[in-house]
């Protein structure tokens, strides 16, 4: 559980040949809250976070983690520090079961001879995935066949809670409900606000403004590279966050 895991970007660069995807972004994501990051097409979303998930360098500009400024050279350094990321296209292994999913690349080994790592410990992966899948809500209607079987808002949400089980402070979200039906959107949501009612600051990428209004605490809206306005959900119309994504209404000064 965390308690703590403010992350911050501040006037973030990232210049790509000769586009500046990024032109002094900055962003905030909060423990214990669904903070959207909306934006039109090519506003930065991805680029920026993967700055935040060490998968790419900004060229200038500053992530702090805790009020403290943190480096990120790569995606192992991100995870180090408890922030995760959940991709689009379900980076799950479809022919392995739910548990191994949950381990993959984390797995779990038995002591062997001599300290020497032994088997699979594949018991208690399952007794801790079962575990996991209870506290984040995550029914699974067979949890012993390939995920590749199970329906894709099953998947998507093992893949959830595969970032999420791991995640200590923030978990990036890139659109999780694209391409879901409306009831495997919703049960995917529904991990997401536990997640969030855990204390994780929970940043999710999304162009489906009902749902982000639905989901989230906070918006943060970039355009063409910088963050261009801050909204709280609640008091917030679908007409504002439009408004704000094509330019006809700005809060902050773009850099
Ligand atoms: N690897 C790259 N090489 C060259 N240009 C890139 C690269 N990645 C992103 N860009 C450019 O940077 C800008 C921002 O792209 P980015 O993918 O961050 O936007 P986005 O808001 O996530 O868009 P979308 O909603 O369409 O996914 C775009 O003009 C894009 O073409």
């Amino acid at each position: 559980m965390a308690d703590n895991g403010l992350l911050e970007a501040r006037d973030l660069v990232k210049t790509y040949g000769s586009v500046e995807a990024l032109r002094g972004a900055s962003f905030q994501a909060k423990p214990g809250e669904v903070t959207a990051l909306i934006g039109d097409n090519g506003a930065g979303k991805s680029t920026l976070v993967k700055c935040l998930s060490g998968a790419e360098r900004p060229d200038s500009g500053s992530i702090l983690l805790d009020g403290a400024e943190i480096e990120l050279d790569s995606p192992t350094a991100a995870r180090g520090l408890g922030i995760e990321t959940v991709y689009q296209d379900l980076a799950v292994a479809p022919e392995l079961d739910p548990a191994a999913n949950l381990f993959l690349g984390r797995e779990v080994y038995r002591k062997g001879l001599l300290g020497k790592l032994g088997m699979l410990d594949k018991a208690e992966m399952r007794r801790r995935a079962v575990e996991e899948f209870a506290r984040l809500g995550v029914t699974l209607q067979n949890t012993d066949v390939p995920i590749g079987s199970l329906s894709g808002g099953q998947r998507q949400s093992v893949a959830v809670a595969r970032s999420v089980v791991w995640a200590s402070k923030v978990v990036f979200m890139d659109e999780p409900t694209a391409a879901l039906g409306v009831l495997q959107r919703e049960r995917v949501l529904d991990v997401v606000r536990r997640v969030r009612d855990e204390g994780i600051a929970v940043v999710l990428i999304s162009h489906n403004m009902p749902e982000v209004l639905s989901v989230a605490d906070r918006v943060e809206v970039l355009r063409l590279g910088a963050r261009v306005a801050r909204f709280t959900a609640k008091d917030t119309k679908l007409e504002d966050l439009v408004a704000a994504m094509t330019g006809a209404l700005t809060q902050e000064e773009a850099a």
